[in-house]
């Protein structure tokens, strides 16, 4: 049959994919990794409800049901956080908020007299089909405070992140690409699709 209907049914529906985020930094890394595995990334812009909980899985879970109920396509949602453990996991799921309201400088600050530098960055990918449950997949990277911000390239807390003696603000986005917590999460996605 050769009108545009079946043609959609009969093609894998994850060879282009909508990726609800409105933080551009993380779609620029998002659609590098899924091209380079011949899988177009499309930004939806939308902003979904967030839940509060203490991980990220049932963050991203109820943010991708809701886009994917509400736009009727199947969606992927990436959600964040940066985990110190000198301050018990913090910021963690409130990554976003101390982002926005702190910045960098003022988690420098709260890790002042901290001898204990160490943190990871974790991402849940969630994907969903409308009416359907949720999928998730993380990823995570250790590494360590930084003493000051240093580079600037990457978003949000990248120049705090020191991974192996640089921070992500000075290793820049091909490098991290290839190594973060965004990958790793996405590369479970990627696996699980060849799957389907
Ligand atoms: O629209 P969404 O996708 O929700 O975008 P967001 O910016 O609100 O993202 P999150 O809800 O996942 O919040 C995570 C916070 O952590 C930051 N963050 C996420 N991934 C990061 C990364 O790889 N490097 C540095 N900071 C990151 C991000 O800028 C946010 O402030
Ligand atoms: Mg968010």
């Amino acid at each position: 049959m050769d009108n545009g209907r079946e043609e959609k049914i009969q093609k894998p529906a994850y060879e282009k994919i909508v990726f609800v985020t409105g933080n551009a930094g993380k779609f620029a890394e998002i659609k590098e990794i899924l091209a380079s595995v011949g899988i177009e990334a499309v930004q939806e812009k939308g902003d979904y409800p967030e839940i509060q909980a203490d991980d990220l899985e049932p963050i991203a879970a109820a943010s991708a049901k809701a886009a994917a109920d509400d736009l009727k396509i199947p969606v992927l949602v990436d959600d964040s956080g940066i985990f110190i453990k000198a301050l018990n996991g913090f910021p963690g799921p409130y990554s976003r908020f101390v982002e926005d309201h702190l910045g960098n400088p003022r988690v420098l600050k709260l890790m002042e007299n901290e001898t204990n530098r160490d943190a990871y960055f974790k991402t849940v990918i969630a994907f969903c089909e409308p009416r359907k449950e949720p999928l998730t997949f993380s990823g995570i990277v250790e590494g360590k405070i930084a003493f000051e911000e240093r580079g600037d390239e990457g978003f949000g807390f990248d120049p705090i992140f020191d991974y192996n003696g640089k921070t992500f603000g000075e290793l820049g986005i091909e490098f991290k690409n290839t190594i973060s917590h965004r990958k790793r999460a996405l590369d479970k996605f990627i696996e699980w699709v060849k799957t389907v």
